[in-house]
């Protein structure tokens, strides 16, 4: 009897050893080097430089939380392959037409009554000044309008194609809208991206590279909004979404070494494109003038800036107006990127800003998608005001 409850207690230890190994196995988490390899970049990064560093470089963080499961499952970083660009505008176009508040249609049935009477012309004027065209473009508007189209209304033209005609010409379709995204003799081109914070600046330095990307075109990013931590750290996520080098400083780290080490790294990878995003904190003139002429000139010690974006949040109105002003007066900007024209039923801001700084509008934001970022189209944006 005694072999019995021998073999019994010699049962019960052994299942209860191997339920530990089991838990123990279970629980195990990685060394630190396996975890940091699982966060590996998906290309080939260079010895950073003092105070800058490129992203996912040897002081990139290591993840802290435990990982639970095996070495083999463990999720790898998947680049992502962005939108193609010619589809963008097509798919945004219903959000351009509804957020604008029915301005293009509304006119549009202001000069569909049966008689243009003078409250009638005067209306249509208050559509146009509040969709934010400015003054002497809704008189042109309005001017042209009431030549082509017979107040007593018998012998009208078609009243949406000649619309169509009046606002495609305060927009202007014959400027050029093409990104200078490309350098000369093997240098990549470099693109300067500056506006007030908030503006979209950092999401719209995040996109274009996406739509740079999609055009196999191959990119680094300058992280030079050293104002902002956060900044940096959301560039970096875009940068690694693509799989595009993020070369960063730390907080408070002069931007304008961060702007030369980008374009240097550029240069040393031979990209295509450098990206460089900027504070362009409005504290005061002078103060950003500063600022935005040191990093221009120190990228320009190595290449030359072929494009300088000033970012306008769409839904500031005449504030926006304001904001230009003074970014024309410190740095010559080639072209706008209107954002947040999703959110605002004032799309007339496009002819403004326009006729205010001389430059395009290049690029409009509608959303807070990745790929929710278009080249600007005159004709099509115009076929989305009117429905
Ligand atoms: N709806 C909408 N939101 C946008 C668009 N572009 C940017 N945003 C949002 O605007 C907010 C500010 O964008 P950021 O890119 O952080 O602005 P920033 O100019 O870099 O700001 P600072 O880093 O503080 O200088 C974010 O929540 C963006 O998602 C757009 O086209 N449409």
């Amino acid at each position: 009897m005694e072999w019995v409850y021998l073999v019994i207690g010699i049962a019960v230890l052994a299942i209860a050893a191997v339920a530990g190994l089991v838990t123990t196995r279970g629980r195990r988490t990685l060394p630190p080097a396996d975890r940091s390899d699982t966060l590996a970049p998906p290309t080939e990064r260079t010895a950073p430089p003092p105070e800058v560093e490129v992203d996912g470089g040897p002081e990139a963080p290591v993840l802290e939380t435990p990982v639970e499961t095996p070495v083999e499952t463990a999720p790898t970083p998947t680049v992502e392959r962005p939108e193609d660009t010619r589809s963008r505008l097509v798919r945004l176009r219903a959000r351009l037409a509804g957020s604008q508040g029915g301005f293009g249609r509304g006119l549009l049935r202001l000069l569909s009554r049966e008689r243009l009477d003078e409250d009638t012309w005067e209306s249509i004027e208050d559509v146009l000044l509040t969709a934010d065209i400015g003054v002497a473009p809704t008189q042109q508007i309005v001017e042209n309008l009431r030549t082509r189209l017979r107040v007593d209304g018998t012998e009208a033209g078609d009243p949406r194609s000649v619309l169509r005609d009046e606002l495609l010409a305060v927009v202007d379709p014959d400027m050029d809208r093409r990104l200078q995204v490309s350098g000369e003799d093997g240098v990549p081109g470099v693109v300067l991206v500056v506006g007030v914070n908030g503006s979209g600046k950092t999401t719209t330095v995040g996109k274009i590279s996406r739509i740079l990307v999609a055009e196999d075109r191959t990119v680094t990013l300058g992280a030079a909004d050293t104002f902002r931590a956060a900044a940096v750290d959301q560039l970096a996520t875009w940068g690694e979404r693509v799989g595009v080098e993020v070369v960063r400083g730390k907080e408070g780290t002069d931007p304008a070494s961060v702007a030369f080490e980008a374009v240097k790294h550029g240069i040393e990878a031979g990209v295509d494109t450098v990206i460089v995003d900027t504070a362009g904190r409005l504290q005061n003139k002078q103060g950003l003038m500063d600022e935005l002429g040191k990093v221009k000139r120190v990228i320009e010690k190595q290449a030359r800036v072929t494009e300088v974006l000033l970012v306008i949040d769409a839904t500031t109105g005449q504030n926006g107006l304001v904001q230009a002003r003074v970014f024309r007066d410190v740095v010559d900007v080639t072209g706008i990127v209107l954002t947040k024209l999703d959110g605002s039923a004032k799309g007339g801001i496009v002819v403004a800003v326009q006729r205010e700084l001389g430059v395009p509008v290049k690029l409009v934001g509608l959303g807070e998608g990745p790929d929710d970022l278009a080249p600007f189209d005159a004709g099509a944006f115009v076929d989305a005001l009117l429905g």
